[in-house]
């Protein structure tokens, strides 16, 4: 029987010590300020718009949502990145994805200051994790990262295989977990034999948006379970993995909720600090 990865409980143990850093900045007369544009109604996006709401607020920073209409126009987000690149009180600026049909949120990203850039999306900061030369990570990436050191999960010459390949969380992750000399395979909806891959693996990391894509026939006995995926099934929300099936395989499993959701959030509040010394450092 597999144990639980808490993260619910790491992240609030790790907002205290967040908690400190900030009073710190603040007692240098520094409040760290961050925006977060979120365009549209995406249901994922809401659940994590809303919960990052009431951590900032622990942890005492300011946070600005700016919640655009479905149909905002391409040209209206990109005069709000440049006010908000231009005004010297923000810290971080995010914009939440997946954003609507009519908006290309690769030239969003591009536009973000590399230095405010708090979820380590623009080009610049995905070039320097690759070269593993970052000083900002994509939140969700680091946060299985911080999960895994806290249970004292080791990834040298591991095997793990990640399942999903976006730029939020299965590419960033694999430079990660390789920077961490795991030994990496991304699998994506063209992989031809899911099974035959995640049934090696010493770690599964599931991040697809397909509720109970693995199930305990897909996972060797001991493995560990990283389950990114948040669905709304019956009015329930579960991640990608057959959990209670999963859970009797594994030697550490996460749970939905409860598990990479408050790190996800963690890490961005972490991310935010850190760009706001390291900008107040630079001045
Ligand atoms: N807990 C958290 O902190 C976070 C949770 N999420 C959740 O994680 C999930 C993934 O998010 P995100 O990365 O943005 O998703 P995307 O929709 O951008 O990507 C999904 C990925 O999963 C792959 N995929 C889909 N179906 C299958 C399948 N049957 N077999 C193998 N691979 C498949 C896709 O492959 P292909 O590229 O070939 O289409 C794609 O690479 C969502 O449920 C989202 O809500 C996201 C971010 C943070
Ligand atoms: N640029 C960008 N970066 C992201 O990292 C990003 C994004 N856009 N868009 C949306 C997805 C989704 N996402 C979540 C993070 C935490 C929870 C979370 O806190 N979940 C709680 C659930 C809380 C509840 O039950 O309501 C948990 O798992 O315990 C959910 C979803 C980040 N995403």
């Amino acid at each position: 029987m597999g144990i639980i990865l808490d993260g619910k409980a790491l992240a609030n143990k790790l907002a205290e010590n967040l908690k400190e850093k900030v009073k710190t900045l603040k007692n240098e007369g520094i409040t760290p300020h961050f925006c977060v544009i979120n365009i549209g109604d995406n249901p994922a996006s809401k659940i994590y718009v809303h919960t990052k709401k009431r951590r900032a607020k622990k942890v005492g920073l300011i946070q600005d949502i700016y919640q655009l209409p479905t149909d905002t126009h391409q040209e209206q987000v990109l005069a709000l990145i440049d006010k908000l690149n231009a005004d010297q009180s923000i810290n971080g600026i995010m914009v939440q994805l997946p954003a609507p049909k009519q908006i290309n949120a690769d030239e969003l990203l591009e536009r973000i200051d590399p230095n405010k850039d708090v979820d380590g999306l623009t080009p610049a900061n995905i070039g320097r994790l690759w070269l593993e030369d970052h000083f900002v990570e994509p939140a969700t990436p680091a946060g299985i990262i911080a999960l895994l050191q806290h249970y004292n999960i080791p990834l040298v010459g591991k095997d793990v295989v990640i399942i999903g390949r976006s730029n939020i969380v299965g590419q960033p992750l694999a430079a990660l977990m390789l920077e961490q000399n795991a030994t990496v395979t991304i699998a994506h909806a063209k992989t031809k034999n899911l099974a035959a891959l995640t049934k090696k693996a010493d770690i599964i990391v599931s991040a697809t948006g397909q509720a109970f894509l693995v199930t305990a026939e897909m996972v060797k006995d001991g493995a560990v379970i990283i389950d990114v995926g948040m669905n709304h099934v019956n009015g329930k929300l579960v991640g990608d993995v057959d959990f209670d099936a999963v859970k009797k395989k594994a030697s550490y499993i996460t749970p939905v909720p409860g598990g990479v959701g408050p790190l996800t959030v963690q890490s961005l509040m972490e991310a935010v600090v850190k760009l706001t010394r390291r900008q107040n450092d630079r001045k």
